[in-house]
């Protein structure tokens, strides 16, 4: 199998299709992205005129006309015909994205090109990815809805992806052959029935959105094709741009999804850790992938600080969510939640909270939904911290009077242990439209809270954990109500923080009972002592 995936042959296809008006078109396609890493070529025939193309893009005006086709032909051709009608679609409808400064007026004249590379406004505030949303409104919500159900798995490049089947929505003037995929997105959302019953008071409708399970085990790698296929573009003809390589401070996971995807595209990436304050495997990922990887004495402000300032100096593209690239790749979780439910909105999503760049992205998300009109209302949104590493916390229990950046104590929950979040305002204005909430559990609460939900099922990891408790603690307060419809977005795998769970089953940990440690039971190796453990064990229950 593995021969045959890299021999020519087997990326090499021709086919007769027809289309609507019942000519005749011969798509071949030649996909070289494995002997040439970052780029696909396609080179088509369209009704007998080749083409070298670079578009993939589905037209949105076909998606009807393609539904009616679905009946008649076997799924394959129709991925074919697709190919042949969507070029230059997104060009033509003037699809468009620009930065302007976060929160800036309508009418703002402060706009970048995304082929600037600007981190920052003119005042020193954030940037946030305006699209032309005038040119989105041609379609109808019913459209898009339409055109995005069409592409859930497909294998077309680049649709396939959770992310790039929302394309229009992301970066729509990207070509495809640019675009830096490793099929992310398309996450399970977890039907936490038993977690629901049994510990939440008969909750029937809760849900645990495991953006962990991707290709380098977080939600980063959500933004992170969308930042590496842009830096791609920069750094690939006609552009050309001097990038020498990507650069991002990191808790961990940021810093392994900058370097698997940048390894995929062979791009250079460098990345600031902070010694001994990730998990091992979080460190070997960089690692692995053979990026420049920095173990600095400090913590990830530090880090923080020390790449804006490299940044500044060398051709060093910077990765970390101040770049509003990042979001809008992490913005589509929220679209994928919406047509998870059938484009049904949920009442409330649960988001742990760090540099505080994820929930904004969620809140992006569900807002360009409702103004596109693909639903009519946005969820309430939660943002849970750890309370080591709580200032949003604080902030938001002062009546978002005084804000104070802090110094993060040590948590389980690793990757949010941020005092000084960069997204600071962007956060506080997902929670303000929102009418949201903050919650933050302690190191207790949110590691029973982890272990409870992998006893029903789940592995999940503590800043889930942290999700999870503040659930818990709304349910209590009567806040979040036996019947809503509520989602836990899961950030991270939990393999990934395997040491923090072995420290729970062991009891190791000090100053915590670990309530649901589930150590395992040593027996010497001989039937009479297996035995009298098991009988144990059955004592008084029918079955294990
Ligand atoms: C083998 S390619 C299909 C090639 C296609 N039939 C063609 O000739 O253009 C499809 C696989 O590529 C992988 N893939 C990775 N990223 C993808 C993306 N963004 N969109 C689609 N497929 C992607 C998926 O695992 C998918 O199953
Ligand atoms: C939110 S439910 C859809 C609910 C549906 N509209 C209904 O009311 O019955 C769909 C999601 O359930 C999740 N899911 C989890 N386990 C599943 C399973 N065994 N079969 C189908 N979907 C499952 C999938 O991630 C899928 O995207
Ligand atoms: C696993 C995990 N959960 C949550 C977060 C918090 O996301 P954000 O920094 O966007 O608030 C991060 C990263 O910081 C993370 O790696």
């Amino acid at each position: 199998m593995a021969a045959a995936a890299f021999s020519p042959s087997f990326f090499f296809s021709l086919s007769s299709i027809t289309d609507s008006e019942g000519k005749n078109d011969n798509v071949i396609s030649t996909v070289n992205r494995f002997r040439n890493p970052g780029s696909l070529l396609l080179l088509r025939h369209c009704r007998g005129t080749r083409i070298s193309c670079s578009s993939t893009a589905s037209d949105p005006t076909s998606v009807h006309h393609h539904q009616q086709l679905k009946s008649r032909r076997p799924p394959e051709e129709n991925i074919r015909e697709e190919a042949c009608r969507r070029d230059e679609a997104n060009a033509s409808h003037g699809f468009s994205a620009c930065y302007v400064p976060f929160d800036a007026p309508a009418d703002t004249a402060e706009t970048y090109s995304l082929d600037d590379v600007v981190y920052r406004s003119r005042s020193g505030g954030l940037l946030d990815v305006r699209h032309n949303l005038s040119a989105l409104k041609r379609f109808p919500g019913s459209h898009w809805r339409a055109l995005f159900d069409s592409r859930v798995g497909r294998t077309t490049w680049p649709y396939g992806s959770g992310v790039w089947s929302k394309k229009e929505f992301v970066l729509p003037e990207i070509d495809p052959d640019h675009i830096v995929s490793l099929f992310e997105g398309n996450s399970n959302l977890f039907w936490a029935e038993r977690l629901g019953r049994d510990h939440l008071g008969g909750m029937p409708d809760l849900w645990v959105k495991h953006c962990g399970i991707s290709h380098t085990g977080s939600f980063k790698d959500l933004g992170m094709t969308v930042l590496v296929s842009q830096v791609n573009r920069l750094r690939s003809a006609p552009l050309n741009r001097p990038i020498a390589g990507v650069g991002c401070a990191s808790t961990g996971d940021t810093s392994a999804a900058l370097s698997a995807y940048c390894a995929a595209a062979g791009i250079p990436a460098i990345v600031f850790l902070p010694t001994d304050r990730i998990s091992l495997a979080q460190l070997v990922q960089p690692i692995a992938n053979g990026a420049t990887v920095l173990s600095i004495d400090t913590d990830f402000d530090g880090c923080m600080r020390l790449i804006r300032e490299v940044t500044a100096e060398l051709p060093i593209y910077l990765a970390n969510s101040l770049n509003s690239l990042r979001l809008e790749g992490q913005k589509t979780a929220a679209i994928e939640i919406l047509q998870q439910f059938d484009w049904e909105v949920p009442d409330w999503v649960i988001v742990p909270g760090g540099n505080l760049g994820n929930i904004y992205a969620f809140y992006k998300g569900f807002e360009m939904c409702r103004e596109l009109e693909l639903v009519d209302r946005v969820p309430r949104l939660v943002c849970a911290q750890a309370a080591n590493a709580n200032p949003l916390y604080l902030y938001y229990k002062s009546g978002w009077a005084d804000f104070k950046p802090m110094v993060a104590a040590d948590t389980f929950a690793s990757a949010i242990q941020i005092g000084d979040p960069v997204s600071i305002d962007r956060a506080v204005f997902a929670l303000k439209a929102t009418d949201g909430i903050v919650e933050e559990a302690t190191e207790e609460e949110l590691m029973d809270a982890m272990s409870l939900a992998d006893r029903t099922g789940m592995f999940a990891c503590p800043h889930t954990g942290v999700a999870l408790a503040a659930l818990f603690k709304l349910r209590e307060r009567g806040v979040i109500k036996t019947n809503d419809r509520t989602i836990v977005v899961s950030t991270a795998h939990g393999l990934k923080f395997s040491q923090s769970k072995v420290a729970y089953h062991s009891k190791e940990i000090a100053n915590m009972a670990c309530q649901y440690a589930n150590p395992p039971v040593h027996v010497k190796a001989n039937f009479g002592s297996v035995m009298d453990v098991l009988k144990k064990k059955l004592e008084g229950k029918l079955s294990l």
